[in-house]
C-alpha cells in the first residue's frame, strides 16, 4: 500500500507511530511532515477534525494527524486536549498537585487519529483509550507525561516500560489498530 503522510511536530509520536505501524503482516509506511497546525478549542474530536482539515490543506493531499489528551476523572475530563499547555506550565509535579484533595487520581489517555482523503473532505476519526492513574513521576522523562501515567494493572509508568510494552497497550496503539484496519481497505490509487 501507498505510504501515508503523518503531519506532526512531535518526534516522539512519530517514532511510536512508525514502530507500531511497521510491526505485523501488513506494514504501513509513514512519511512525515513537520508542520505547526493551529489547534482549536473543543472536545477531543472537534480538535482532531479541525487539525486534520487544516493539515490536508497545507499538505495538498491525503494525510493523518493525531491528538493526545489526558483526561482526569476528578476534573470531569480536564486537562483533556489542553494537556500540552498544562504540562508545559505545571510539569509532572504540578499535574499531581492538581489532584490533591480529590478522592480519585484516575485518568484516561486518549489518542485521536484523524484521516483526511484530501482538502475539502470530512476527516474520519479513530480513537484509542487507556485507563490509568496519575502518580508522582517515575522513569526517564523522555516523552511528555509518560513518567506520571501508570496504566491500570501494570505497576509501571509508561516511562518505566520498554517501548515494546507501551506500544502493546497504549492509547496510541489502540487508535492505530483501528486506523490500520481502515487504511488497508483503501484502494491502491487512493
Ligand atoms: O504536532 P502535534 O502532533 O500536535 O504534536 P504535539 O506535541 O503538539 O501533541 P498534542 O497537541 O497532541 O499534545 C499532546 C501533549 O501530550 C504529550 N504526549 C502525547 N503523546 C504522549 C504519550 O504517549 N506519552 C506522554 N506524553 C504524550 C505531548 O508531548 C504533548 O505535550
Ligand atoms: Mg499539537
Amino acid at each position: 500500500m501507498k505510504p501515508i503522510t503523518f503531519v506532526t511536530g512531535n518526534a516522539n509520536k512519530l517514532k511510536e507511530v512508525k514502530e507500531i505501524l511497521s510491526d505485523g503482516d501488513h506494514p504501513i509506511e509513514i512519511i512525515s511532515q513537520n508542520l505547526d497546525v493551529p489547534e482549536v478549542q473543543g472536545t477531543t474530536e472537534e480538535v482532531a477534525i479541525a487539525k486534520c482539515k487544516r493539515a490536508s490543506e497545507l499538505v495538498g493531499g491525503p494525510c493523518i494527524t493525531e491528538d493526545t489528551a489526558l483526561a482526569f476523572k476528578a476534573l470531569n475530563g480536564l486537562p483533556g486536549p489542553y494537556i500540552k499547555y498544562f504540562l508545559k506550565e505545571l510539569g509532572h509535579e504540578g499535574l499531581n498537585t492538581l489532584l490533591i484533595g480529590f478522592p480519585t487520581k484516575e485518568a484516561e489517555a486518549i489518542c485521536t487519529f484523524a484521516y483526511s482523503a484530501g482538502p475539502g473532505t470530512e476527516p474520519m476519526i479513530f480513537e484509542g483509550r487507556t485507563a490509568g492513574t496519575i502518580v508522582p513521576a517515575r522513569g526517564p522523562p523522555q516523552f511528555g507525561w509518560d513518567p506520571c501515567f501508570e496504566p491500570l494493572g501494570t505497576g509501571l509508568t509508561y516511562a518505566e516500560m520498554p517501548s515494546e510494552q507501551k506500544n502493546k497497550l497504549s492509547h496510541r496503539y489502540r487508535a492505530l489498530d483501528k486506523l490500520r484496519k481502515f487504511l488497508q481497505t483503501l484502494p491502491e490509487d487512493a
